[in-house]
């Protein structure tokens, strides 16, 4: 008997390779279309060679696939209406890093009972995915644990690094890897040099351990990512979107010598977690842009079907539809109406940098 191992693990129970999980679920041509133009488009836009602006919006979390079916079904159709302004890409979250306590997401436990069969959570999460991809819809996530791209990435258009995470070395040397465009979060205390130094962190080469898909143990070599950019989400219950806090970002980015590139996450400390704020916040970017901004290149707005938040219940058949079991939302009509609102303003400023 080994006494000096595995004091505290009570079980280890082997899971299909990423290989094995993507044959299961391959990628078809029209998915890989999808993925293929969603990057590209967002490097365009990242680049300037493209004078719209992306949006990533969704549920804060994925938990009722049927759900998330009917919201991509609306957001497609809306995409396709403000095509000639914005880029919209789903807020498709299935990993949820918590401050202390919580679900941690459908891959975790796609049951919802503490269950956690999170090879189950891994086949939905990726057939979702398959799914939004085939329609047409690109998928934004946020990469937490550093094993799941190997599952799951071939199907993402832009990724995220929470503000728990962009800290963590792990996590730089993953994001530099990537194939996707990354946006780091500031810190959950407001501060923007954490992910600042992500950015740089990034951008260079890295070797770490990590598995290959055939689920082995290999030391991964990157190259860096040259797509990596700011999320201000706020902190402390304090914003950081508004044009004095984004122009001493540009300035910290200038400094750092890296790409002035803003994501404003409308929702998270921007709103003090009031979903019916997430507009204001919007709005004001929205007006930072008619003002000559070029710095902000993308939102992001936490949007489900319906509005606000609910406990996960004891009974799960008493769980609303379409409400978010994490963060609370705006719903679907408000999300349509700032979106169109957002569009309309923009099409003036995006028609006259194509002419130019
Ligand atoms: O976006 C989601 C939450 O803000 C994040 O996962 C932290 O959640 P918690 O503070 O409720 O744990
Ligand atoms: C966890 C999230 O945000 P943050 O890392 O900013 O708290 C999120 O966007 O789901």
């Amino acid at each position: 008997m080994d006494k000096l191992t595995n004091i505290n693990v009570v079980e280890q129970q082997l899971m299909p390779t990423p290989a094995e999980v993507r044959a299961r679920l391959p990628l078809t041509p029209a998915a890989e279309r999808t993925v293929l133009e969603g990057r590209a488009a967002v490097q365009a836009i990242l680049d300037r060679r493209d004078a719209r602006r992306f949006v990533v919006v969704g549920p804060c979390s994925i938990h009722d696939l049927d759900a998330a079916r009917d919201y991509a079904r609306r957001l497609q159709a809306l995409a396709h209406e403000v095509q000639d302004t914005l880029l919209i890409i789903m807020r498709v979250y299935f990993e949820k890093p918590r401050t202390s306590t919580g679900w941690k997401g459908l891959i975790n436990d796609p049951r919802m009972d503490d269950s956690f069969h999170i090879e189950e959570g891994v086949l939905m999460a990726r057939g979702l995915l398959l799914e939004l991809a085939q329609m047409g819809l690109p998928a934004g996530t946020e990469a937490l644990d550093p094993i799941m791209p190997q599952y799951l990435h071939d199907l993402i258009t832009w990724t995220a690094i929470g503000a728990r995470t962009t800290e963590s070395q792990t996590h730089r040397e993953m994001s530099s890897g990537l194939s996707t465009a990354v946006g780091f979060k500031n810190g959950t205390d407001g501060g923007i040099d954490v992910a600042i130094n992500a950015m740089k962190s990034a951008a260079s080469p890295h070797s770490f351990l990590g598995i290959n898909l055939q689920g082995q143990s290999a030391v991964i070599r990157t190259r860096g990512n040259a797509y990596g950019h700011l999320v201000l989400r706020g902190g402390h219950d304090r914003p950081n979107y508004d044009s004095v806090a984004v122009a001493l970002c540009e300035e910290a980015l200038a400094k750092a010598k890296l790409p002035r590139n803003i994501v404003v996450d409308c929702s998270h400390a921007n709103c003090s977690k009031k979903p019916e704020l997430q507009g204001l916040v919007l709005e004001n970017c929205v007006n930072q842009m008619l003002e000559g901004n070029r710095s902000i290149v993308g939102l992001m707005l936490e949007s489900n079907l319906e509005a606000g938040n609910q406990p996960i219940p004891q009974d799960l058949s008493q769980l609303r539809y379409g409400v978010s079991v994490t963060d609370p939302c705006i719903d679907w009509p408000t999300t349509e109406s700032l979106l169109r609102g957002m569009h309309n303003k923009l099409l003036p400023v995006v028609r006259a940098a194509k002419v130019a």
